[in-house]
């Protein structure tokens, strides 16, 4: 029998319950009934008393060296590792994905953290050659400050950590806010650091409302950087208010992300991708695969193809070994999705598998989708144009590479992006025409490495990358250094 247990904030190295006296339960989509445990609703108060720990622990973790702030982060890495598949079950349980998913994911963490381990090693800086030849002028790096972190619920423990890990290996002390629906799971991750024992004030957690602490955190004049991953709506929010007061913010927003199947492409290949592209999380992903682009030649293959397959995907609890795909994370989102899906029907798309909740006793108590493919979408319609952040595939037909690439960009996004084709010349042309920030090439348009720059284009992103060496830009200013003896 699972039993809640209440998480607290952390704080200046201590566990401390919220001064609102008042905590929230997090359920589990798979079983609303279920509650996974209770998490802190905090007030201002308690955000000020961790932006003042973030803010003493500053100068004392900037002066420790690189190699040194890198142990702590080997030692987090070492607990997550260690606690593996107790952090990716609690992650079935509050966000619905399935369990090895869960374990992919908290696998990717404990490699984040080893990889920015390393990154305390390695360069800050160069050498430029001066023109006086008896001084010597070269790049350092400053960390900003405290940084203010804000999380959403579909990778509660992969995301947290990319934005972490740089801030602290860089010297930065951190706040973090997790998104309520999982803050649980993000409990048991600062658990780790606890463990890893950093030092107090260096990384603090306080969960509650997005729009209290999150807004204020954005506002705080002792955040000097905000990272956000989220909607776009927030995301501009959080992005005037940081520019507002003068901070530095990154931005990781919507996609709706397309695939291209060109008319020589590998048609097992392509329909595999685009179920495990669209599908795989149940579609929450920023990258997931939302628009199928299709040759008219290959357009009827490929559908029969498709549908075979996804009409036979399996839904149930993430839990479940024989489960494909898990529930939409929460009521909010089943709800969206679900709306959406009545949007497409309305603007005259054609169903072709799926389109309502999940059937079966088993899913009764849960936030199931199933598995929906929709065609005769044209590029005007909602769900061509809006992230809907489910299980939803809208099949597009076109007769060539350009109208292909014309229709792929033409939505506000320009996140991930890939083409199934066997032809070097229609790689390169989508290589060079398509608007996005991540490339794909007969391979799926989610999934990402964590030492290469993440992020995208268009109201995708605020510009700046996350991941890979591409971090350091957003958590550190560049300090022009010239020394004359
Ligand atoms: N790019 C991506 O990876 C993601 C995209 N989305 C998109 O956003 C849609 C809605 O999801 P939702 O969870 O509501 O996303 P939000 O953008 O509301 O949430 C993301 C984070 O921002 C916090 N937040 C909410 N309001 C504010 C605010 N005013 N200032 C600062 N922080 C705030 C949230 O807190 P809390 O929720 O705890 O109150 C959460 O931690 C999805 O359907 C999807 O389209 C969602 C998640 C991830
Ligand atoms: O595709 C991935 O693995 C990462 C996706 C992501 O960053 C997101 O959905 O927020």
């Amino acid at each position: 029998m699972f039993e809640p247990q209440t998480f607290l904030n952390y704080i200046g190295g201590e566990w401390k319950a919220a001064s609102s006296n008042m905590v929230e339960a997090s359920m589990n989509p798979a079983n609303r009934h279920e509650t996974v445990g209770y998490i802190q609703q905090s007030t201002l108060d308690d955000l000020e008393e961790a932006v003042g720990a973030a803010k003493a622990a500053k100068m004392g973790w900037r002066k420790l060296s690189g190699p040194a702030r890198g142990e702590f982060l080997f030692k987090a890495a070492n607990q997550v590792e260690q606690r593996l598949d107790e952090i990716a079950e609690m992650m079935t349980r509050e966000m619905g994905k399935t369990l090895p998913e869960a374990k992919g994911e908290t696998a990717r963490g404990v490699a984040i953290l080893r990889y920015y381990a390393g990154e305390g090693m390695r360069s800050i800086g160069e050498v430029i050659p001066s023109t006086d030849s008896a001084a010597l002028m070269f790049t350092s790096r400053a960390p900003l400050g405290v940084v203010g972190v804000i999380t959403p619920w579909n990778f509660p423990v992969a995301i947290p950590i990319w934005k972490m890990a740089p801030a602290l290996i860089y010297g930065n002390t951190v706040v973090f806010k997790p998104a309520q629906e999982t803050a649980v799971t993000a409990a048991l991750i600062m658990e780790c650091f606890h463990a890893a024992g950093l030092p107090a004030g260096v990384i603090n957690m306080v969960t509650g409302d997005g729009g209290l602490i999150g807004q204020a955190m954005a506002d705080h004049p002792d955040i000097q950087g905000i990272t956000f991953t989220g909607s776009n709506a927030v995301g501009k929010k959080v992005g005037q208010s940081a520019l507002a007061r003068g901070a530095k913010y990154q931005l990781e927003m919507g996609g709706k992300n397309p695939v291209i199947v060109a008319r020589d492409a590998d048609l097992d290949l392509a329909v595999d991708a685009t179920i495990s592209g669209g599908l795989k999380s149940t579609g929450q992903k920023c990258t997931a695969t939302s628009r199928v682009i299709v040759h008219t030649e290959i357009y009827e293959a490929f559908k029969t193809k498709l549908l075979d397959k996804v009409q036979n995907i399996r839904l149930g609890s993430g839990l479940e070994t024989a489960t494909w795909m898990g529930p939409l994370a929460s009521e909010k989102q089943y709800r969206t999705v679900l709306s959406y899906i009545t949007n497409g029907v309305e603007e005259g798309g054609t169903l072709l598998c799926g389109g309502g909740k999940g059937q079966g006793q088993d899913l009764e108590a849960g936030y199931f989708v199933e598995p929906t493919v929709f065609e005769n979408i044209s590029s005007s319609m909602t769900i061509a144009q809006e992230e809907i952040f489910g299980p939803v595939l809208a099949l597009m037909k076109v007769d060539s590479l350009e109208e292909a690439i014309e229709i792929a960009n033409d939505v506000k996004f320009g996140l991930s992006a890939s083409i199934f084709t066997r032809d070097i010349s229609t790689m390169l042309t989508f290589l060079q025409d398509i608007d996005a920030g991540m490339v794909r090439i007969n391979a799926e348009s989610a999934g990402v490495e964590l030492q290469a720059p993440f992020g995208g284009v268009k109201q995708s992103s605020s510009g700046s990358r996350e991941q890979g060496q591409a971090a350091i830009d957003f958590y550190t200013d560049i300090k022009t250094v010239f020394v004359k003896a």
